[in-house]
């Protein structure tokens, strides 16, 4: 299969100013071009390029003409569909609960825009806790690009998983990638980026997502370890168990985990809490909540105020 991310241009109106001919990370292997008007595909890895530059971990090329967004997805897979679902969350078929509730999904993001001024969306959170899932969402009504990290290291390292790479190389190995990537998209603008779960655990990476607005979605275990008891944990070596049963055997290593993570999450400039947003509702249950709820809180224009202040410090939701 070919390795590489197709690109769509679609008409935003958002931008935070023209970038001419592209700009450049410091070890060159990104490069962010403007080809006024142009879409063009990226090629990651082994899959065919055009243009850009390539370090040993890759090349990316991203067109941004003029003001319009970009909207990315892997090469052969179906756009993300903004307003109706193609799983079923936690009982609910759709990804909205209603079409109200995608309206005011979009009301919010386009004031978040605003205050975003181009800035990059990082998510952050344990395994499972929905970043891929809410990340998606979030770049289509901001019309941003959407990049998962863990493909990104994927496709620069030539793997077809997270699992291989740690298998064949090391986590260390994986790491070191992961932190190249971040560095990479960090010289980036106006993209949600859904991070691996370990990825706060380097100092490093913080200095890369500082350069946009970091969300930690904070889920709790039990609903982290359901999820991920319904997946599977073949595809995060971290949780993968030869036996036992899938969930107490996730709840046990995704607590042991957390723990020794212990702060680094709230190194994020906003924290939003599953459980502060069914409470919110009334009922208490996390697992009724929609991807689309959650990301109707990662866009509440109170996160733009952070922005009107020069030194701000974690907010909950
Ligand atoms: N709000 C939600 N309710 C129920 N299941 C969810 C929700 N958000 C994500 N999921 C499911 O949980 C699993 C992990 O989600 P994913 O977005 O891949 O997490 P992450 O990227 O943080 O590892 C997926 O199977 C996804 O469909
Ligand atoms: O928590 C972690 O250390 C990891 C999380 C995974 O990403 P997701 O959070 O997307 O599952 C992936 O990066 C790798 O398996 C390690």
């Amino acid at each position: 299969m070919e390795a590489g991310l197709a690109l769509q241009t679609r008409a935003a109106g958002f931008g935070s100013g023209r970038r001419r001919g592209g700009l450049q990370s410091p070890i060159g292997s990104l490069r962010v071009a403007d080809p006024a008007g142009a879409a063009v595909a990226a090629g990651f890895g082994s899959g065919r390029r055009r243009g850009g530059l390539q370090s040993p971990i890759g090349s990316l090329r991203v067109a941004d003409p003029a003001g319009a967004a970009v909207a990315v997805r892997a090469r052969g897979s179906k756009p993300v569909a903004p307003l109706r679902a193609k799983k079923s969350f936690g009982g609910h078929e759709n990804l909205h609960n209603s079409v109200d509730e995608a309206l005011l999904l979009k009301r919010k993001s386009e004031e978040v825009l605003f205050y975003l001024n181009g800035r990059c969306i990082y998510l952050v959170g344990m395994m499972g806790s929905g970043k891929s899932t809410v990340g998606k969402i979030m770049s289509e009504v901001l019309g941003y690009s959407f990049f998962d990290s863990d493909k990104l290291v994927e496709q620069a390292v030539g793997m077809p998983s997270v699992a291989q790479i740690f298998k064949v190389h090391s986590e260390a190995f994986f790491r070191d990638n992961e932190s190249s990537v971040l560095r990479d998209l960090s010289s980036m603008q106006r993209l949600v980026v859904a991070t691996g779960g370990g990825a706060v655990i380097r100092p490093v990476n913080w200095k890369y997502m500082k350069k946009g607005l970091s969300v930690w979605l904070d889920v709790p275990l039990d609903a982290l370890a359901r999820r991920i008891a319904k997946v599977g944990t073949a595809s995060r070596p971290l949780l993968d168990q030869p036996s036992g049963d899938p969930y107490t055997m996730a709840f046990s290593k995704l607590s042991m985990l957390a723990e020794q993570r212990g702060d680094a999450y709230a190194n994020a400039d906003v924290r939003v809490s599953l459980e502060e947003i069914a409470s919110k509702q009334g009922h208490h249950d996390v697992s009724k909540l929609t991807p689309t709820d959650i990301a109707i809180e990662v866009s509440l224009p109170r996160i733009s105020f952070l922005f009107l202040r020069t030194n701000y410090h974690q907010t909950a939701f």
